[in-house]
């Protein structure tokens, strides 16, 4: 792996609450802080995140568990989870990526929709499930909030624009990739999710220690690099909405899943979307002649409709670029 396609790896302090409030001495460390996280979504549109008071092991340890004992549930009843909405309703091993399954639940930071769809799932309940997905997103929405916040101050912008933060909702996204057959475990793996860029401002994923996810470099247009994510660690990724309010400053990294080896792969994430009806618009101050206009205003919601029914890697160019 060549320096420039090095994934960057930032550490979030402890004390990170400390150094948010505005005093001189806090802002020392906060303003360096957020400038790195926007250098990584400038120069690679993801990067890598510790931040242990957010995502404690045991929460992992129970995020895993609780996986494990969903994904295990008969097929028929995971077909019960049906949403209208797209990337919601339980998905299982369909034809493009057979070795993925998926349920996409939104806003489970709210205790009665965690527990709708624990009850869905299992009728007489399974509190330790409702507790760590209740968990589990809460804490991963407000380090979304927490990321977007330092995004907005990087950019110089404050308060006025929290509402971007505000105007946001979360769909929270379960994921296991199944074992690929043996005979195609060598060589090139198999594909466990096709390549693209996720749609919405920010996306959070923690996983279990299986390896898959790989990337296409800012700068190597073709070349796919695989990551290595510590179990410890958050992959934080931009996604087209929040490249397009940014005028195209912040890139928006095209990934996917391959799976090699013997063992299944789990991984959860939090992707904050622009709340339904709200446009996505580059805010004036971020127009200037060496960045000119490079996508008009337009609602997440359509957006969303085009790419389903066109699926094309470059949606947001086609779809809302000058
Ligand atoms: O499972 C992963 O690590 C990646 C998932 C992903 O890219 C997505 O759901 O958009
Ligand atoms: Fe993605």
């Amino acid at each position: 792996m060549s320096a420039s396609h090095q994934v960057p790896i930032l550490e979030f302090p402890e004390d990170m609450e400390d150094l948010e409030s505005s005093s001189s001495s806090s802002s020392r460390y906060w303003a360096p802080l957020c400038a790195k996280v926007r250098e990584a979504c400038e120069s690679h549109g993801f990067f890598l995140l510790r931040y242990q008071s957010v995502f404690p092991r045991t929460l992992r340890g129970d995020m895993l568990v609780a996986m494990r004992s969903l994904f295990d549930l008969p097929d028929e009843t995971k077909s019960r989870y049906q949403n209208p909405k797209p990337y919601r309703s339980y998905n299982g091993k369909c034809s493009v990526v057979p070795l993925h399954e998926s349920f996409g639940i939104d806003d489970p930071h709210r205790l009665s929709t965690a527990s709708d769809f624990t009850h869905l799932m299992w009728p007489h309940g399974n509190p330790s499930f409702c507790e760590a997905l209740h968990t589990a997103s809460s804490n991963m929405l407000e380090l979304s909030s927490l990321i977007m916040r330092m995004i907005l101050e990087s950019f110089g912008m404050g308060a006025e624009f929290q509402s971007h933060i505000h105007e946001s909702s979360t769909v929270f996204r379960l994921m296991k990739y199944l074992v690929p057959p043996p005979f195609q475990t060598t060589g090139g793996g198999t594909l466990g999710m096709v390549a693209h860029t996720d749609k919405n401002d920010i996306t959070i994923l923690c996983q279990n220690d299986v390896q898959g996810l790989e990337f296409i470099p800012r700068d190597a247009q073709d070349k796919w690099v695989q990551v290595r994510v510590p179990e410890d660690a958050f992959v934080v990724i931009v996604g087209d909405s929040l490249k397009a309010w940014s005028n195209g400053r912040l890139h928006a990294v095209e990934h996917r899943v391959v799976m090699r080896g013997n063992r299944e792969r789990y991984s959860w994430g939090l992707f904050s979307i622009p709340k339904e009806g709200a446009m996505i618009r580059v805010p004036t101050e971020l127009i200037d002649t060496d960045h000119p206009l490079r996508y008009r205003p337009f609602k997440f919601s359509d957006y969303i409709s085009y790419y389903v029914s066109n699926i094309r890697d470059d949606a947001l160019e086609v779809y809302a670029g000058i």
